[in-house]
């Protein structure tokens, strides 16, 4: 399925330990894509062992790219994220720029995949490895998604909350802008009313660390996304 009509994506963290038996459950749940990705601790190593892990099951598979050191052949796609809110300009461009110089002759485009993220919990691993300024109005917040569709033209802008769960009229009023960019939602989702409720409102809804604190309540946030209707 084309990442355009993903609804429910689970992230799996290639630095976190999981077993054969939860990843099984994980990538037999019905989520449209394993999105293999993490701040830090990500290694070409931890990448391999979740490929290898995920690819023994029919569920598309994608990398999040954080690192290229950490970047090899085999996903389906690559999602390259841009921290629109970052105060520094390595994270929106200055990584990009090096990679693409060092390997853009051996590049396939078509499986790259930009993300425009806008992340808003201030205490989260994310926000501080990229110096992310959270202090945002809603209309900051805004600014940027039609900044991402309009005048970067990216296909995916994602409001990250990851670790908690994020304001509601903020995400509706960012999908009320969006048209042909996908609206990515994801932090803190860790019951079925959470999912439902994201679901009825972004594009796609990401499922992160509820995985490795609970991996019941992570499987049913499988159906309840699949089963709410976007507005
Ligand atoms: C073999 C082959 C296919 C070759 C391809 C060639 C190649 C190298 C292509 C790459 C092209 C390219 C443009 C790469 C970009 C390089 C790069 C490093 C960009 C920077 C990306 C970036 C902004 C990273 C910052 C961190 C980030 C946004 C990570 C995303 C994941 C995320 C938000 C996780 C959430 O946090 P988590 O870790 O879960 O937090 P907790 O542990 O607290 O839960
Ligand atoms: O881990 P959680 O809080 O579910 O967030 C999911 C994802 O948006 C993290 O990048
Ligand atoms: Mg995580």
């Amino acid at each position: 399925m084309d990442y355009k009509n993903w609804r429910h994506v689970f992230k799996v963290d290639p630095a976190k330990e999981i077993s054969d038996e939860a990843l099984e459950q994980i990538c037999e749940s019905g989520t449209d894509v394993i999105l293999v990705g993490g701040t830090d601790g990500v290694t070409i190593d931890n990448v391999i062992d979740i490929l290898l892990r995920v690819r023994r099951f029919s569920v598309p598979v994608a990398l999040e790219i954080s690192n290229v050191e950490s970047v090899l052949a085999g996903f389906d796609y690559y999602f390259i994220p841009s921290v629109l809110n970052s105060r520094e300009t390595k994270w929106v461009k200055d990584l990009h720029h090096e990679a693409i110089k060092e390997y853009g002759d051996i590049m396939v485009w078509d499986e790259l995949v930009a993300e425009g993220y806008c992340i808003l919990n201030p205490d989260c691993k994310v926000a501080q490895v990229t110096n992310a300024d959270t202090d945002l109005t809603k209309e900051d917040v805004i600014a940027y998604a039609r900044l991402a569709e309009n005048y970067f033209k990216l296909p995916i802008f994602y409001i990250e909350y990851s670790g908690t769960y994020g304001d509601q009229e903020i995400v509706s009023s960012v999908k009320e802008v969006l048209n042909d960019t996908k609206l990515f939602y994801g932090g803190g989702i860790t019951t079925v009313e959470q999912a439902v409720e994201m679901a009825r409102i972004a594009d796609t809804v990401v499922v992160g660390n509820i995985i490795y604190d609970d991996l019941k309540q992570a499987l049913k946030t499988v159906k309840a996304v699949k089963g709410a209707l976007n507005k």
